[in-house]
This record gives structure tokens, sequence and C-alpha cells, in this order.
């Protein structure tokens, strides 16, 4: 008897309990319902900021926005919810120290499904496939397995300034070649010898293509999924057509590569690189475990690296030339330590400070992704009471975050100045000045998995190139300076337009040592 009013009592305990749980994750939800999603520019009723979205020069529009309504600003479009992150704490505090929700990536239809996209990892949502990725990737390029890659990049450096040397008009194909050679050559173990190489070439026109596209995940049928089902020649022959070119190039760009090494591996003739080694650990007997991720993740070394490495040195070649003090500083710093001795390798880099500042004012003047790439976040979540809800795309403007004056005073001026302190000759880096290299690689588990990679191929080729050359204006007829424009091109990568730099070898000895 007492044995079945224990029960009785527990049981009813237990429903009690499961009861005022139920009811107090209700009052919780609509306690979350009522928070008010992030404040933002009014919208119209079902279309909401669909015509208030800027097509070009996203970040500047969207700092101007935060400026009003604070550094979290809360779209719609079409119902879909966007949160503008404008500062660095809101987006370490959402993507560094909540990266276990907001890792994902926004659904992109049209590039997924019907783009070739559906395994490349900067498009993957979080899940298996992406850890499964993103292994690959940082076998390949944690900061031990650099050390593989590093003579070969500093090999590369070389040729680079030797081709400046011969035909300096033509540094834009030759930095292009530098930054595809270097992860070619990681990736498959591929030597590039000319510009036109084939690779380097179907690469350019696949990113091209790309950005053609316009901003990826803002079509129609990103919105609107459905849409896709309708035959895709409404949307004009232009569009037809830039997608029928960018499957195609995606498709020879991850399968002609990889099936060359792959050749090479069963017939015992690969090269040290990123797929072998890949292969190395998948294959069994004839068969390839995981191969549609292997060559996913070589191809997107290639398909982020190389473009973002080419717009970083750009931008480092059109500072030169504006900023011919910096430059002369540099030169000294490294003049004073090489003595004219030899060319700079990357051993030196630590006792070269100024130009490790010029890297940093590289990064934060001309940010080679203004806006990153869009972060999904995929739970309800709250955030200084406001809520957002699951599945909204989250942009972060690193382009904002690098060009507050309040971080960064006169934020368009190039001054490496604001990173150091300079006591008796000797640099040491200001730790109350946030380093824009904590942002410009993006943010948490989606951090860029190449930052190391592009960090050793900048220095050395920036190196070398001072080293060697005095960067200047070219002049017009009349003797005046031609500038550069400083009005950047549009897209995920943001390059500068075409410009003219002058290069002239600054010494006979370092254009010996450089040939030796
Ligand atoms: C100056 C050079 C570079 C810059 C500024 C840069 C910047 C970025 C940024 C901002 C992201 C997005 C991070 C996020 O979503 O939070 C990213 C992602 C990525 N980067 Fe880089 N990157 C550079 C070079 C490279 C290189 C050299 C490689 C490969 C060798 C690379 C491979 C990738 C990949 C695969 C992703 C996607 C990661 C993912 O979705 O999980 N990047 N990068």
């Amino acid at each position: 008897m007492l044995d079945w009013i224990q029960v009785r009592v527990g049981s009813f305990q237990v429903v009690a309990l499961v009861t005022a749980l139920v009811v107090f994750k209700k009052i919780l939800d609509r306690l979350q319902d009522r928070l008010p999603f992030p404040p933002g520019p009014k919208g119209i009723p079902w279309v909401g900021n669909v015509l208030q979205m800027p097509l070009d020069k996203q970040w500047m529009k969207f700092a101007d926005w935060a400026k009003i309504y604070g550094p979290v600003v809360g779209l719609k479009l079409f119902g879909k919810s966007i949160i503008l992150l404008d500062d660095y704490e809101s987006a370490s505090d959402l993507l560094d120290s909540r990266g276990a929700i907001y890792s994902s990536r926004p659904d992109m239809p049209l590039a997924n499904r019907y783009g070739g996209f559906s395994h490349a990892l900067t498009t993957l949502p979080y899940g298996d496939l992406f850890h499964l990725q993103r292994k690959f990737m940082n076998r390949a390029l944690n900061p031990s397995a650099m050390n593989l890659w590093l003579p070969m990049i500093a090999e590369n450096a070389r040729a680079f300034a030797l081709n400046v040397l011969e035909s300096p008009d033509k540094i834009r194909q030759f930095n292009r070649m530098y930054a595809g050679s270097n992860i070619l050559m990681m990736a498959y173990g591929y030597k590039v010898d000319s510009p036109d190489d084939p690779w380097i070439l179907r690469a350019h026109e696949a990113t091209q293509t790309i950005e053609s596209l316009g901003n990826i995940g803002a079509h129609p049928i990103d919105i609107f999924p459905i849409l896709g089902n309708l035959p895709f020649r409404i949307w004009g022959k232009d569009f037809l057509t830039n997608m029928a070119t960018m499957k195609r190039l995606l498709h020879e760009m991850s399968w002609i590569p990889y099936n060359t090494v792959k050749q090479q591996f069963f017939t015992g003739s690969a090269p040290a690189c990123m797929v072998t080694s890949l292969l190395e650990e998948n294959a069994k007997g004839a068969e390839v475990q995981n191969e549609t991720s292997i060559i996913w993740a070589s191809m997107m070394a290639y398909g982020a690296g190389a473009d973002t490495t080419v717009a970083a040195l750009d931008t480092f070649i059109i500072a030169m030339m504006l900023n011919p003090n910096v430059q002369k500083k540099a030169q000294a710093e490294i003049d004073n330590l090489l003595q004219g001795e030899r060319l700079p390798a990357l051993e030196d880099r630590q006792s070269l400070p100024y130009l490790e500042a010029i890297l940093k004012e590289v990064h934060r003047w001309q940010p080679v992704a203004p806006l990153g790439l869009p972060h999904a976040v995929i739970e309800d979540d709250e955030y200084k009471g406001m809520h957002i809800p699951a599945g909204s795309m989250i942009i972060f403007n690193l382009w904002s975050m690098l060009h507050n004056s309040k971080d960064y005073p006169d934020p368009e001026s190039f001054n490496p100045d604001r990173y150091i302190r300079e006591d008796d000759g000797k640099i040491t880096f200001r730790k109350d000045v946030r380093d824009p290299e904590d942002l410009a690689f993006g943010f948490g588990r989606r951090l860029c998995p190449g930052r190391h990679f592009a960090s050793a191929s900048l220095w050395l080729a920036t190196a070398m190139l001072l080293a060697v050359f005095d960067i200047s204006l070219p002049v017009d007829e009349d003797g005046n300076p031609i500038l550069p424009d400083l009005d950047y091109e549009n897209g995920i990568v943001s390059h500068p337009k075409p410009y003219k730099c002058v290069l002239k070898p600054r010494s006979e000895h370092s254009v010996e040592s450089l040939s030796s």
C-alpha cells in the first residue's frame, strides 16, 4: 500500500515537473518571441527591405545603417532575416564565442543546386561534410604543415621578382601567376611556367564568371527557391550562358587537376602535395574514399586562395606607389638587416617589424573581402535583448570594422605607423590597436584555413619587391603623376581597377642576387 502511494506520489511529481517544464519553455519561447528583432531601416510589408538593398559597395550602405541603428542591424528580404554585424565586439561575441550555432552558411540554391557549388567548402552548411573538408584543409595548411611549402613559395617569390625585372609592365599578370603557382603547387604539385598557363586562365575565367552573376545569395532564386523550377532562359541570355560556363569551369577546375594527380598516384609518380597525402590516407586499393571531398577541398584552396592573395598584393603595390615615405622606411629596414648581401628570407620576418606593420595596414586599408563570407545561425538566439531567428544570414562588415575612426584614426590614410611604437629605433607593436589580421580572415569555425599560407606568400613577395625595386607612380607626357583609381571593384573579393606602376631595380647588386 505504502509502495503504491509512493509510486502514485512519484508519478505525480514527475508529471508535475514535466508540465512545469513545458509551461516554462512556452513562457521562455513567448518571451523570446517578444524580444525585438534587431533594429534596421523600415521596409515595406511582405517585401521587407528588398528595394533598399544597395547593388554597389554594399559595405558602405551597411555602415551608414549601423550609424543610425547600432552595430547589430536587422533586415528582411521577403521574410528572410539578415543580420548585419558592424563592430568587432558583436562579430566576435556571436561568430567566435557562439560558433557552435553561428558557423553554417546560408542556403544559396542558385550556386549550390544549379551552379555546381554543392560540395564547395565555402558554401557547405555546418555538418559532417564541412568538418571533413576543414580537416583536409587544416592538415595541409596548419602552421607546421606550412614548413613543407615555404621553400617552394620562396622560390616562386624569387621567380616573381625576376619576371617583373624582365617585364615590369606585366606585374599584374605575374602577380596572378605567383599566387596561382603557390597554391597549385601546394594542392596538386603542378608547376606553372607562364601567366598564360591553362590552369591559371581557367580559374581566372571561373572567378570572373562567378562575379558576373552578381551578389551571390541575392538572386530571386535564392530568395524563392521555387523559381529555380522555371526555365532559366527567363533570366536572360547572359545569365543562361554564365551559369553554363560556371558549371563547366568548376567541373574542369576540380576534376582535371585531381585526375592528373590520381593517375600519378596509382603509377607511383605523384608529387608531394595536398591531394597526394589525402590519397595516401583515403585510397583503399583502387577505391578512393571521400573522393568528392578530396576533390573539392583541394579545388577550393585555389578557388578561395588565389584571387584573394592577388587583391592583397595589388593593394600593397598601390600603397607603395602612393606612399613613398612608407616605402623608403621599409627599404631602410630591409637594407639595415641585410646590408645588401642577400635577398630577404622568411627567417628575417621577426627582424622586419615595419614590413609587418605595412602588411597589417594592407589588410585594413582595402580589405580583400569587405563583407567576408556570410554565416548562418542554426538556432534561435538572443543577443543583448534582441531576438536572432534561426536561419538568419549573418553578414559581418569587415570594411566598416577596419575603417572606423575610433579604432583607426584617419582611416582613409595608409599609415603602418599606427600599429607600432619606436624607442631608440627599436620597433614594438602597440597592444592597444586591434590587429587587422584578427578580422580580415573572418571568424570562428569558418576562419580562413589558408591564412598562414596567404601570410607567407604575401610576406615573401612584398619583402622581395621592396628589396629589389623602387615602386613609383607613372607620369603622363606633362610629367604629372598618374594616380591609381582607389574606387575598388564590387564583389566578394574586391579588386582595384587596372592600374599602372613603375618598377625600377634599386641596385645592380640586388639584381645579381636575384639572378644567382
Ligand atoms: C589575403 C588573403 C586572404 C584573405 C584576406 C582571406 C579571407 C577569407 C575570409 C574573410 C574568409 C571567410 C571567413 C568566414 O566565413 O568567417 C575566408 C574563407 C576561406 N578561405 Fe581565405 N583568405 C585569404 C587567402 C586564402 C588562401 C591562400 C586560401 C587557401 C590556400 C584560402 C582558403 C579559404 C577557404 C577554403 C575559405 C572557406 C572556409 C569555410 O567556409 O569554412 N584563403 N578567407
